[in-house]
């Protein structure tokens, strides 16, 4: 996949080192260089720096493990400098309570983009716009309505045909003793479920107005992460500007075009059909609503809308996809696991008819085992975000506006908060664990504090469903008789397997509609 390409780390590292000499180059003609280290800091602990390029040495090819690494030698609290671009990097679960208790507000800002005044990576958009009141208003809307309890059970059946949709094809794979990838058909099965929750669309094989939104949101993957390149190389932004103006434009015109035509066919639904109580309401009703409430606290505007449609995409379905995939390949390796999983399922919902939405408040062990995978494999490792405003955090002045990463990856390791933290093993979310009583911050996957994912309800749902079926219904297999599932994760920046999932299906019990 091309998005896989742009953030493989060789590469990463390669255009940054470009971009960097070429900075470096401009500052010695054109303005007297800071001396090396120089922040608005008091000290914090930072690794020994080289001049000019800082700490881009020490990069490896896994992002994440090499900052941990760095964390167990240097400290949780580091002050990190790739060239002209510099950051907090917090790794340890102690740390990030502190912030999360007593600096939640300071911390929950986002960087900005060098495209600000765009569609898709602009502060437009949702999940990387400033702390402000767009943001104040589109999160309590999101908590509350959009991705609330009443839209979710409003949407019940959409997830439900989806998931038949999705098992009968792993079915035809079963029939055909065929080997399958296991990942491209759940992100088929994600992708297909957002878009009919958000926008009703249905996906027929002729026009399938999921691929195209698909695809879309894989070209503003791609672009995001060169520009994320590009955001690191100083007084070069601009150039990068210039370089990736053209994409940028021809994909948010691509875009603007389907959500146009989308929020055109939800008007006119609306004028015919009603809206307020409609029972099959969707987000962008709900969003439409809003944009013609005139007591509304904050007038959103129809380019705000469309971004929050696109964050969605970009937010939960390749999030949820990689976690159902590393889900399914640590029941492989750990047959025990898929044995205890399949046994509470078979004696809760047994085999007469298919795991329902329903059925997961009585399946506290498969629920640990999705939880303990996003625990060791969580999608987003490393997360960006920017300080709002200036505060102290252990004895140490933090800025306004620096940039800091939480290492998820790390914190979810962390020794001092965990049992064998490097172990798979689910019986620790278990209300019975002792280790449960200390969970507080320590389980980040979905963030924490303002900015926390309110897509947490939805994605578990979606996955412990989507994982129960696949573990009810069929057996599976890897390569030959005993081969266990390679776990070595992708280089770059996302945590997902280097190689993809392929498994063959034995049918179990044939339950869902055919
Ligand atoms: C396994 C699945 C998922 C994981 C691991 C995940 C994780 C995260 C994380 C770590 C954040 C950043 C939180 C922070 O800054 O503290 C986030 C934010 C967000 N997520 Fe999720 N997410 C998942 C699924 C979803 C889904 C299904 C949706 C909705 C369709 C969604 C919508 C969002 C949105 C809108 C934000 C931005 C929140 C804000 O800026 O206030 N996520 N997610």
């Amino acid at each position: 996949m091309a998005t896989t390409t742009i953030i493989d780390a060789q590469y990463y590292v390669f255009l940054f080192l470009l971009c960097l000499s070429s900075t470096l180059l401009l500052q010695f003609f054109f303005k007297k260089s800071k001396p090396a280290g120089a922040t608005h800091l008091r000290p914090l602990p930072s690794p020994p720096a080289l001049p000019l390029v800082g700490h881009i040495h020490l990069l490896t090819k896994y992002v994440h493990i090499c900052f941990q690494k760095l964390a167990l030698k240097y400290g949780p609290l580091l002050f990190l400098r790739f060239g002209s671009f510099k950051f907090l990097l917090i790794s340890s679960a102690s740390v990030v309570t502190e912030v999360f208790k007593s600096n939640d507000v300071a911390f929950a800002s986002k960087p900005m983009s060098v495209f600000e005044d765009r569609l898709i990576f602009a502060n437009i958009g949702f999940i990387f716009s400033p702390y402000g009141e767009y943001w104040r208003y589109m999160k309590k809307m999101t908590v509350t309505e959009l991705l609330g309890s009443k839209q979710l059970q409003r949407s019940h059946n959409v997830r439900r045909e989806e998931l038949h949709r999705y098992l009968k094809k792993v079915l035809e794979k079963a029939q055909e003793s065929e080997v399958f990838s296991l990942g491209t058909e759940l992100m088929k099965l994600t992708n297909n479920t957002i878009c009919r929750m958000a926008l009703s669309t249905r996906c027929s094989e002729e026009d399938n107005e999921a691929e195209k939104i698909k695809e879309l949101v894989d070209g503003s993957l791609e672009l995001g992460m060169k520009l994320a390149m590009v955001n690191m190389a100083g007084p070069l932004k601009k150039l990068g500007v210039w370089m990736y103006g053209k994409e940028d434009r021809e994909i948010n015109r691509k875009c603007d075009e389907l959500l146009e035509r989308i929020w055109k066919e939800h008007e006119e639904r609306a004028k015919r059909d009603g809206g307020v109580d409609r029972e099959d309401k969707d987000l962008m009703d709900i969003l439409l609503e809003a944009y013609h409430d005139e007591k509304a606290e904050f007038k959103i505007n129809k380019n705000q809308i469309k971004a929050f449609i696109l964050d969605l995409f970009l937010a939960g379905t390749s999030t949820s996809t990689d976690a159902m995939e590393w889900a399914m390949a640590n029941l492989i390796n750990h047959p025990e696991v898929m044995k205890k999983a399949r046994e509470e399922i078979d004696s809760v919902v047994g085999n007469r008819r298919l795991v329902e939405e329903t059925d997961l408040p009585n399946l506290p062990y498969l629920q640990a085992v999705v939880k303990e995978t996003l625990r060791l494999y969580p999608p987003g490792p490393l997360l960006p975000r920017r300080t709002h405003e200036a505060c102290e955090l252990r004895g140490f002045d933090i800025p306004r506006d620096i940039m800091v990463v939480f290492n998820f990856y790390a914190i979810m390791r962390d020794p001092e908060a965990w049992e064998n933290p490097n172990e798979f093993i689910p019986e620790r979310f278990l209300s019975s664990n002792k280790e449960k009583a200390h969970q507080n911050f320590n389980f980040v996957a979905f963030g924490a504090g303002r900015r926390m994912c309110p897509g947490a309800t939805l994605a578990l749902t979606l996955m412990n469903t989507t994982v129960a079926s696949m573990v009810q219904c069929f057996d599976w297999k890897v390569g030959k008789d005993g081969d266990r599932v390679n776990m070595e994760p992708e280089a770059g920046l996302h945590l997902k397997l280097a190689e993809p999932l392929q498994c063959r299906p034995i049918l179990r019990f044939h339950l869902f509609s055919s």
